[in-house]
């Protein structure tokens, strides 16, 4: 894992950008799994606007969604899918033939993980996997525990992942979602990993101390050979 340390957010949206434009150019019809929240937002407005000037850009870009919330519709706001719908899917003109995702509305979870597994193993590896840090250390779903789970899988939420989104705490007990597995992650061409905000502080320490451990999921990335990893210094 490469640490590339950034002045602010900004930059990192910019920088990280420019990387998947550029890998874009090279390969058009990569499979690029994208994440959710905050992290990621601007990175992908800057796409957006990449799109604006060259429309043709992301025409054959393949998206894959890394994970969703199980215990709110998928019609929420809050949504991975909105999420993805209004900062992803519908600036860049993403068809629905190029989106492949699971619908946690069909409450056959292990089957949706399944399904989208086995789009993974024919389609796969990803290109390109964008990861954010949760505040605990967790990479898509991957939570801390006694183990990580290798395929697309149900995961038990932790208490600080519910709390990052007020909305979640309305949904179901026990909160969960359904996400790729550290295979999926792990056999990505290229992983960007976006490190930005005061809350990943702690998280952020533990990664840098170079230990992998099943406690920080994020520390596996460490065994990954192409991983640029954006940190600003709010981050630090
Ligand atoms: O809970 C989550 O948090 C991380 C980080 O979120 P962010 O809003 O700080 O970017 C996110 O990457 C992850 O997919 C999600 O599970």
């Amino acid at each position: 894992m490469k640490i590339i340390p950034v002045k602010n957010y900004a930059e990192l949206s910019e920088i990280a950008s420019a990387s998947i434009v550029q890998s874009v150019k090279e390969k058009p019809d990569l499979l690029f799994c994208a994440a959710t929240g905050g992290s990621p937002t601007g990175m992908y407005a800057h796409m957006h606007q990449a799109h604006t000037v060259d429309r043709n850009l992301f025409s054959a870009m393949r998206t894959i969604k890394m994970d969703e919330w199980g215990i709110i519709p998928s019609e929420h706001p809050d949504s991975c899918e909105s999420y993805l719908k209004k900062h992803l899917l519908g600036p860049l003109d993403i068809s629905e033939d190029r989106y492949f995702s699971f619908d946690t509305n069909l409450k056959d979870y292990q089957a949706e993980c399944d399904r989208v597994q086995a789009y993974l193993d024919e389609e796969g590896p990803m290109d390109i996997c964008i990861l954010g840090l949760g505040k605990n250390g967790h990479i898509a779903f991957n939570e801390p525990g006694d183990y990580l789970q290798a395929p697309f899988h149900k995961a038990i939420l932790a208490e600080s992942t519910i709390q990052h989104d007020p909305a979640l705490s309305q949904g179901a007990e026990p909160a969960f979602g359904l996400c790729v597995g550290m295979e999926g992650i792990l056999q990505s061409k290229k992983i960007i990993f976006l490190i930005t905000g005061k809350g990943k502080q702690e998280a952020y320490r533990t990664i840098m101390e170079k230990k992998i451990t099943t406690n920080c999921p994020a520390t596996f990335l460490w065994m990954h050979p192409n991983v640029a990893c954006y940190v600003d210094q709010e981050a630090i």
